[in-house]
């Protein structure tokens, strides 16, 4: 982990400087692009050079983790369901498998805490929706035809409830933070130019709601959302887990660590590595949902030079991800009202960041196309 903090370093000025001179030549009014203009420039900022390089092939890491938490009957949905997600979307079946094939993206499941016996890549019943995958799409830089990957990085077997103790020890933290460092590291030396942030944990929005609360100062009740989706009576008593948890602990954001530890989960602190080492990188992150944007404030916390890779892929419809993703300045690309988690709103966003960057590669100026400028 210290490696990866030390190498992170802020934005290359120079090369913002000369995309945003690049867009006022290109043929569209200034600023037209909206969102997009400055997602390219901060992109040039990050790769130090303009254009940046066209970002992929993408792939997702999908860190998947069980909490003690559970016990406190925060979410309808049992345990067991997060280890057969993570079997379905080995075998192809999950929303997070469609949609990467839809843009060629690789898959990439990492069991750091899961609870019961260690997945397994048996395929289940949603197998056969994996037989025959549609073509990708037009992006298609990714391997669409490469069957998702299982990488077995338990730290423990699920968090404690953090309502009683800690979550987690301060060591299974830096150990989980590690396995996220070295996901990314492992996906960028394999090629991929663009990781995306997805999750897989049966009541993890709990753990989000709380570290979101203690990294911004939120109060629970803004922060804390419906999850899977629960009626008014578990959310009140998620509400009120979730200040008991902060209550009893007292984090301190300035101790991301601590934080983590106190009131987290073994995915958000995965995905929090999985970020740090994209920046150390200079390859973009796209952030999904409540449980990445909570990842995503502990590396921020932790190196807040790495804000400067993450690209906020989607709105997640959980509250907290609004107030994250706020405290971290960063505009999310979609809206679509989903609130899935897997890293699926993130990936419907990889090719908004791919053509945001082919505009600086391809647009004409208007001096090379004749173009009369006002
Ligand atoms: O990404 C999000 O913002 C998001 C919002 C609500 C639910 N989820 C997913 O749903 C699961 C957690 O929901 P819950 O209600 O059990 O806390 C977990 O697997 C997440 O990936 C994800
Ligand atoms: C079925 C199911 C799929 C999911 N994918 C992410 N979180 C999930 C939660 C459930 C319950």
């Amino acid at each position: 982990m210290r490696e990866t903090l030390a190498a992170i370093r802020p934005l290359d000025t120079d090369a913002m400087a000369a995309a945003r001179a690049l867009h006022a030549r290109l043929t569209k009014p200034a600023g037209s692009l909206g969102t997009l203009e400055e997602l390219s420039v901060r992109l040039a900022g990050l790769a130090g050079t303009c254009p940046p390089p066209l970002p992929g092939p993408a792939a997702v890491g999908v860190f998947a983790g069980d909490h003690g938490v559970h016990a406190q009957g925060v979410t309808p949905w049992p345990q067991e369901v997060t280890a057969q997600m993570v079997t379905n979307i080995l075998a192809g079946g999950a929303v997070i498998n469609a949609f990467a094939r839809q843009v060629g993206a690789r898959v990439t499941v990492v069991d750091v805490g899961v609870a019961g016996p260690p997945a397994g890549a048996t395929p289940g019943p949603a197998g056969g929706a994996a037989a025959e995958p549609a073509p990708a799409g037009p992006i298609g830089a990714g391997p669409p035809g490469d069957a998702p990957e299982l990488v077995q990085a338990r730290v423990r077997a699920g968090t404690r409830d953090m309502t009683v103790e800690p979550a987690l020890t301060r060591d299974e933290v830096v150990a989980a933070v590690a396995v996220g460092i070295d996901t990314a590291d492992r996906l960028v030396d394999a090629g991929a130019g663009l990781l995306v942030t997805g999750d897989m944990g049966i009541a993890n929005t709990t753990p989000a709601a709380a570290l979101v609360a203690a990294f911004t100062g939120a109060d629970p009740l803004d922060v804390t959302g419906r999850g899977t989706g629960i009626d008014d009576g578990t959310y009140e008593r998620k509400v009120a887990v979730v200040r008991a948890a902060l209550a009893r602990h007292a984090p301190d954001p300035a101790d991301p660590v601590g934080v983590l530890a106190a009131v987290g989960g073994l995915e958000h602190a995965a995905l929090a590595g999985f970020v740090l080492a994209g920046a150390a990188r200079r390859v973009p992150v796209l952030v999904d949902g409540v449980i990445a944007a909570a990842g995503a404030l502990a590396a921020a916390a932790l190196a807040p030079d790495a804000r400067g890779a993450m690209v906020a892929g989607h709105r997640s419809a959980e509250p907290g991800a609004t107030v994250a993703l706020r405290h971290l300045g960063l505009t999310p690309l979609l809206d679509l009202g989903m609130r899935l988690g897997e890293g699926s709103g993130a990936m419907l966003a990889v090719p908004v960041v791919a053509a945001a960057v082919r505009v600086l590669h391809e647009v004409a100026t208007f001096d090379s196309a004749g173009v009369s400028s006002k």
